[in-house]
């Protein structure tokens, strides 16, 4: 029986294919199932990169392990690509680019609109597979395929606007327009923390916009985008438009830098790697953006509303157990309010539920990796060290492995690591101020200016404060400020360029200026 003959009967009796996959050897699909046999579609597991619309394997056979971070178990292998099948991947979006980019807006944007449907349709599925590979718990995890979908969705309708320009010409016999064409072939590398969001928020502006596209996503995370690739395939996107690669990161990257074909890169994850692929795109001048490190300050004023402070505190600093680029890194806090939010503070966080994201009522699921946990419990020993006081929290968690437990510091001062990176784990430390312009001080004190956040209840403050932040994005009263439809990026060493929201198409395009001279005044 061949694979998608099994995924006919399994879905014909609406059972998965979970003994029939087990025992034959599938091309094209899972070597290993372990849970992923549960998904309702087991069609959506794919455990090969996509190239030229064709599931692939690495040209010698070589593989890389995924594991569930909550429980260590192998969930599958993936192949582990590097320059040869970039290089396929590169030469394949190149093929599909012309016909690609010579489509009607209004035909990409009815293909992208049916890949939104898709994974809105199959969100429970990707939703587990995410839980499985990545560790945040099911709910937020479906919360975050609604949030990718969505950027699908608007590139769909933005695809039909990118208009270009007409300029009132200085000279009598020449016309000056403005043309907005796709940049080219697109290099996009993605972090482990948002599996689909942060791929999605790159495929479908430069789908829109008439780019074809090689996405390497995270090693630690490849299938949830393999599952998507997989549904845009279903939505009749073009082989060759959409390129998975994934094994060797440095290898893969080298390989997308030394392209000439390759015109734009797209980039989300650490500063440290950006700044060399920032170095490595120089080599031939492609157009880049960064999506990098945060390091986001919190800022509770006396004048705060606690119940929302604390409600929005909890929710910035802990979604995906604080492994978010926009996750509130230090907590200011002012004199007047300081003991009276860190009681509340500390009674809302000993509520989270720690544990493995498929179980019900678990709001905090494990750390990606030993090495995360291992960042946390440094950053915690070097505060502790320096004077801050655990109020709750403060060690691995018993379940052991990469669980640690949701964490709160008090007398937290600049001097510490925690005050200095991105913790990207659940601890929260309170950083005692006194007045305004000694917050906002403390607020620009590095290097970084991705997200921050402030909490006041005079609106005057609110937008006083919000101006003379250094940061891309700021939530005033508000902890979860992420949706499809804002510009999200950084200053400083956070980044380069926008992404989502009608902006974010523009970092796909290029202007053409095209002047029409010879205009011959025939009229009176
Ligand atoms: N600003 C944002 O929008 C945003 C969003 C999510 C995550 N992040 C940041 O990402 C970081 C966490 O993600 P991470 O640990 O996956 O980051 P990372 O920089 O280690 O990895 C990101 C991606 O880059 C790849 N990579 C690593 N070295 C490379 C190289 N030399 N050449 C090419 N590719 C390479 C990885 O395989 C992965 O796919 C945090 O700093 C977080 O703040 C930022
Ligand atoms: O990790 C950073 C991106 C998360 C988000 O889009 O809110």
């Amino acid at each position: 029986m061949t694979y998608t003959k099994i995924r006919r009967v399994s879905d014909a009796l609406g059972l998965v294919a979970i003994a029939a996959a087990r025992l034959l050897p599938l091309p094209g699909a899972a070597r290993q199932m372990g849970t992923l046999t549960q998904l309702k579609d087991i069609g959506l597991f794919h455990s090969q990169g996509l190239i030229g619309g064709r599931w692939s394997d690495a040209h010698d056979g070589r593989t890389l392990s995924v594991n569930n971070p909550a429980t260590g178990e192998l969930l599958t292998t993936v192949p582990f690509m590097g320059g040869v099948e970039t290089q396929h991947a590169i030469a394949a979006a190149s093929e599909a680019f012309p016909a690609w980019s010579r489509r009607t807006a209004a035909d990409r944007s009815k293909l992208l609109r049916k890949w939104f449907d898709l994974l809105l349709t199959h969100k429970d599925d990707l939703g587990r597979i995410m839980t499985l590979e990545q560790g945040k718990p099911l709910a937020e995890a479906i919360g975050e395929v609604t949030y990718g979908a969505g950027f699908v969705e608007l590139y769909a309708e933005e695809a039909k606007r990118v208009c270009g320009d007409i300029i009132p010409s200085p000279y009598p016999e020449k016309r000056i327009f403005v043309l907005k064409q796709p940049v080219g072939v697109v290099g996009a590398i993605t972090p482990w923390n948002f599996p689909l969001a942060m791929i999605t928020r790159k495929v479908a502006p430069a789908l829109a916009a008439g780019c074809t596209i090689i996405v390497k996503p995270a090693e630690l995370t490849p299938l949830t985008a393999l599952a998507a690739a997989e549904l845009a395939l279903q939505a009749g996107i073009p082989p060759g438009v959409l390129n998975i690669v994934m094994g060797d990161a440095v290898e893969i990257g080298a390989a997308m830098m030394a392209s000439t074909e390759v015109r734009k890169i797209t980039f989300t994850g650490s500063t440290g790697v950006g700044k060399k692929l920032m170095a490595g795109a120089a080599g031939t001048v492609k157009k880049i953006s960064l999506e990098l490190g945060g390091n986001a300050p919190c800022i509770i004023f006396d004048d705060a509303n606690l119940e929302v402070a604390v409600k929005g505190t909890l929710a910035g600093k802990y979604r995906n157990t604080g492994q978010t680029c926009v996750c509130i890194n230090r907590v200011l806090v002012q004199d007047g309010i300081y003991e009276r939010f860190a009681h509340a503070f500390v009674k809302a966080v000993s509520q989270l539920q720690v544990g493995n994201g498929l179980e019900n009522g678990v709001t905090q699921g494990p750390l990606i990796n030993e090495a995360a946990l291992l960042k946390v419990e440094n950053h915690v020993q070097d505060a502790v060290s320096k004077g801050a006081k655990v109020l709750t929290g403060g060690k691995r968690h018993s379940l052991g492995r990469t669980f640690y437990e949701p964490t709160v510091l008090s007398h937290a001062t600049d001097d510490m690591l925690i005050f200095r990176e991105e913790v990207f784990g659940p601890v929260a430390p309170l950083v005692r101020f006194k007045t305004e312009e000694e917050a906002i001080k403390l607020a620009n004190d590095t290097e970084f200016g991705l997200s921050s956040y402030i909490f006041t209840e005079n609106i005057a403050r609110g937008w006083r404060v919000a101006e003379a932040l250094e940061y891309g994005m700021v939530g005033i009263n508000e902890g979860l400020i992420s949706t499809e439809v804002a510009p999200f990026g950084g200053m400083k060493q956070s980044g380069l360029g926008r992404e989502g929201s009608k902006y974010g198409i523009d970092e796909y395009l290029e202007l053409k200026y095209v002047c029409l001279g010879n205009m011959k005044q025939t009229l009176p």
